[in-house]
């Protein structure tokens, strides 16, 4: 469960005192999530989310996700706000942590993805890339390209104990992906972790967006890659051609994709691809004995990459004909 950081009821007393928002009623760690702890809070006054940011979150990173949740928020992006304290700040201290309190967005994020789910993420993210567009401040992805084979190194040989091989075959891949990575494609603020546990929807409706964590100043059209592998396989590998028509095909009414943004969609979903097995696999392999929160599989994005490698153009993403 995510609750790495306990709190105690004193320390969650005066952390609450800086705030306008009455007092405590109930304080409730939320089992889901791997990265941060977050606490469901009901007050006197209203609902909301207290997240104390762990391992992976660098406190210098904070000012740009919380400010950004803003930026989005006056364009009409629905998503969780800071709540500023009495001090007018929204960042402080709990507990020996970096620590905010966030509105409460009401909805559910799909256990289960139907088509119309790829239909609306499509819409929404290319109306958060737009909104993102004059966002002042920039912060590089520092799981990109250039980082991937640092994390492959850091795992010490230590993938051929989930796969034989794997190791080698990772560094193959690399070699393609290093080889041809993009270079000039539209650059903006993508969210660079919208997957379906982060996308909440209330009946057929997205209700919101949430966790910002890896946000970052990146080629717009690999958020659409990284979706591609996170929406649209099926449970048993196959990759959904109906659904990631909708995700791009609702994502181009709002803003348009250039040829080049098209051509480079398959590279792009197997970096995709890659960036989520490498820190799967470090996870995985790094994983503390008796730990509360169950690490994520990286075997399942070596089956996506598969698929991507044996792609040989945007058509099948059902895209660029
Ligand atoms: N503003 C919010 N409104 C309602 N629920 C929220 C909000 N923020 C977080 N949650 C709840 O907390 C859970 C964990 O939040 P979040 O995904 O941000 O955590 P994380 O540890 O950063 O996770 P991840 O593993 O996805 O990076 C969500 O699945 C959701 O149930
Ligand atoms: N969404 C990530 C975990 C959180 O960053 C994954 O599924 O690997």
């Amino acid at each position: 469960m995510a609750v790495y950081t306990e709190v105690t009821d004193d320390d969650l007393e005066s952390f609450v005192a800086d705030y306008n928002v009455g007092e405590v009623l109930a304080c409730k760690g939320i089992a889901e999530g791997v990265e941060n702890s977050n606490f469901f809070l009901q007050t006197q006054q209203d609902s909301f989310i207290l997240t104390l940011y762990e391992k992976r979150v660098n406190a210098d990173d904070l000012p740009f996700f919380l400010e950004l949740m803003e930026h989005l928020a006056d364009r009409g992006i629905r998503c969780p706000l800071p709540v500023n304290g009495r001090d007018g700040q929204s960042l402080r201290r709990l507990s020996g942590r970096p620590a905010a309190l966030f509105t409460f967005l009401e909805g559910m994020w799909p256990r289960k993805i139907h088509p119309f789910h790829c239909a609306e993420l499509g819409k929404a993210m290319a109306q958060f890339h737009v909104a993102g567009l004059d966002y002042g401040r920039t912060r590089a992805n520092n799981l990109t390209v250039g980082n991937w084979r640092p994390l492959l190194e850091s795992c010490g040989g230590r993938g051929d104990e989930v796969k034989p091989g794997l190791t080698d075959f990772l560094a193959r891949e690399l070699d393609f992906l290093e080889a041809n990575w993009p270079k000039d494609l539209p650059r903006g603020v993508i969210h660079a972790d919208m997957f379906p546990d982060n996308v909440f929807y209330r009946g057929e409706s997205l209700s919101g967006i949430i966790d910002f964590y890896f946000a970052c100043t990146d080629f717009l059209v690999y958020d659409l890659a990284i979706c591609l592998n996170a929406w649209c396989f099926e449970r048993d590998g196959s990759f959904n051609m109906t659904k990631a028509k909708l995700l791009l095909g609702h994502y181009r009414k709002e803003r348009a994709l250039s040829k080049a943004e098209i051509d480079a969609l398959p590279v792009l979903a197997r970096g995709a691809a890659m960036r989520f097995l490498l820190t799967r696999l470090y996870d995985w392999i790094n994983h503390p004995e008796g730990a509360f929160v169950k690490p994520k599989d990286p075997m399942e994005y070596l089956r996506y990459l598969t698929f991507h490698q044996s792609v040989t153009g945007p058509s099948a993403y059902g895209i660029g004909e």
